[in-house]
């Protein structure tokens, strides 16, 4: 494996040039481009890395995993009667569904449908950031996983769009909270800055029927896990998710930092982080090797 994950980082590395690091939140545009890391994290705790598998990076849309758990911890079924399951087919952070759909998000994966889910943990927490920092710093097993103010402040600077849709959503009577609280919550959970190796490990409970090994929690039931990874793989990539499935075959999950996790239901979780995306919002070199690392393994699940 060790061999394995340091020849696909090689194959992918030419890619980087070839993308573009996300500049639309400023405090990330500054990120260097040059890095790559994977994390591959296995059920019997073994773990694997190459490269820049431990450099902290921000998690962005990863973290809608974390925020959806925490939803599904304490609400269980109820929260869909706030949003749906099924792909958007449109940018992360596309409105126009929106308004067609009466401001009900089609997911918890795109920016609406994690708003939605952060407006029901607002409810809920009397300290939203400081239950997710906490929630991910017992899965990932590192108590020194912090938020990143600088790009927490950055994000709520510009936030015109993501306000934009939770303003839409309360037009509709579907926003409960404050608003301009739960956009400081949800760009918080955005903010944290995690390695591949910290995710790998974090994620690792999606692989292991709900329950994470390192903290002894069942996180979720071994049926609520298959249906997070269910709406990973059919919508962990917004409108890449059919490709991601096409040539990935696993659940998965990415963010604008440049991260992307995958879950081998049963197996093992991994973690690739490459900071240029491609058109879609996914990281290019991360999209190449996990497609690699799943080819020659033969780990999808279709
Ligand atoms: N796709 C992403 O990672 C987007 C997250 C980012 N914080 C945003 O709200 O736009």
């Amino acid at each position: 494996m060790q061999a394995l994950l340091n020849e696909i980082l090689d194959t992918v590395r030419p890619l980087i040039g070839q993308g573009k690091v996300a500049n639309y939140i400023p405090a990330l545009g500054s990120v260097p481009a040059d890095q790559l890391g994977i994390a591959v994290y296995g059920n019997d705790g073994e773990l694997y890395c190459a490269g820049d598998a431990h450099t902290p990076f921000s998690v962005q849309s990863i973290s809608k995993v974390f925020s959806l758990v925490q939803a599904i911890e304490h609400s269980g079924e109820a929260i869909w009667e706030r949003l749906g399951h099924e792909p958007s087919g449109q940018p992360f952070n596309s409105l126009v569904q929106l308004e067609f759909e009466r401001g009900r998000p089609r997911n918890p994966f795109i920016n609406a449908g994690a708003l939605v889910i952060c407006d029901i943990n607002q409810s809920r927490f009397a300290a939203p950031a400081l239950s997710m920092r906490d929630f991910v710093r017992r899965l990932s097993g590192n108590p020194q996983v912090m938020v990143d103010s600088k790009v927490a402040e950055s994000e709520y600077q510009h936030r015109a769009r993501n306000a934009a849709m939770a303003y839409l959503m309360q037009s509709f009577g579907n926003f409960h909270n404050d608003v301009e609280a739960v956009l400081r919550s949800y760009f918080s959970h955005c903010a944290l800055r995690m390695s591949c190796v910290d995710l790998a490990r974090a994620f690792c409970f999606l692989a292991n029927d709900g329950f994470c090994k390192h903290s002894g929690e069942q996180i979720l039931t071994a049926r609520q896990t298959q249906q997070v990874n269910s709406i990973m793989a059919t919508s962990g990539l917004y409108d890449e998710a059919g490709n991601f499935a096409y040539r990935v075959g696993l659940p998965g999950k990415s963010g604008v930092g440049g991260g992307i996790v995958a879950v081998v239901p049963g197996r093992f979780t991994v973690c690739v982080w490459s900071p240029e995306l491609n058109p879609a919002g996914n990281s290019l070199a991360g999209m190449a090797a996990l497609e690699l690392l799943s080819q020659r393994i033969g780990w999808s699940v279709f």
